[in-house]
């Protein structure tokens, strides 16, 4: 797999950079197969692309209609928690724009995490059918070098047979549900998001030549397709 590192100036610029991508991609896969799956990231960093996306600059360039949506990892709350990723992208983007709900497959929080994991997966089965590929997935990367919910230290991060799985995250004392290596590496294209010094130093290690394993982010490793980075200066400031 080949990673392509880009740096913009600030997580305004990144934020934009990746709209115009994002509306790219869009275009050359609904022209090519006449639709647009996209895994979202979840966290701080992508929350800007979504509010730019819903602007009428970027959604008149986006055919709403051919947008599938999922989300990569979910927290283990009701759609309407603070912490939800889905109310998130629903106030940043899904509340703005013309995709018809059918579209939007959000991950289920009620019940069991297990149970809403397995139930997930089998939706993302579903609309994807057995190939299980995602034409564009979206990514940020902690501060701990976890990304979708694949928290260093914990048992989703061996797991070789689901898409999705739920995870304990002892550090945050909560459930999550995740998207498993499996999935994630499946993708045609993954997009990273990262901004900030905070994020300096295991960018700085994961890039190194002959960096060792370390951090659950250096297993995205796509079967064919490749993972753009998109960073600002200060979280690039170290490599
Ligand atoms: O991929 C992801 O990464 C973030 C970490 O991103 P941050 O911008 O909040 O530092 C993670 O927590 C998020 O849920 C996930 O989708």
């Amino acid at each position: 797999m080949k990673h392509l590192k880009l740096v913009w100036e600030n997580a305004e610029a990144l934020s934009v950079a990746a709209a115009h991508y994002f509306v790219e991609r869009c275009a050359k896969h609904i022209a090519e197969k006449g639709s647009f799956s996209v895994s979202l990231s979840g966290g701080s960093t992508p929350k800007r692309l979504y509010q730019l996306l819903a602007t009428p600059a970027f959604s008149r360039n986006i055919d709403w209609k051919k947008v599938f949506l999922f989300w990569g990892d979910e927290r283990f709350v009701p759609h309407t928690h603070e912490e939800s990723n889905y109310k998130m992208v629903k106030e940043a983007l899904l509340d703005h724009v013309k995709i018809p709900k059918k579209n939007v497959f959000a991950v289920p929080t009620k019940g069991e995490a297990k149970d809403c994991a397995l139930q997930y997966e089998k939706t993302i089965q579903q609309v994807l059918g057995k190939q299980m590929q995602i034409d564009l997935t979206l990514l940020g990367m902690g501060d701990d070098g976890h990304t979708s919910s694949l928290f260093p230290g914990t048992d989703v991060l061996s797991e070789k047979k689901r898409f999705i799985k739920e995870v304990w995250v002892e550090s945050k004392q909560t459930f999550r549900i995740s998207s498993t290596y499996r999935f994630i590496n499946n993708s045609k294209e993954v997009m990273f998001l990262v901004a900030g010094a905070a994020k300096a130093p295991v960018l700085k290690y994961i890039f190194a030549k002959n960096a060792k394993a370390k951090y659950p982010v250096q297993d995205v490793n796509l079967k064919k397709g490749n993972a753009i980075w998109m960073l600002d200066e200060a979280a690039a400031g170290l490599i």
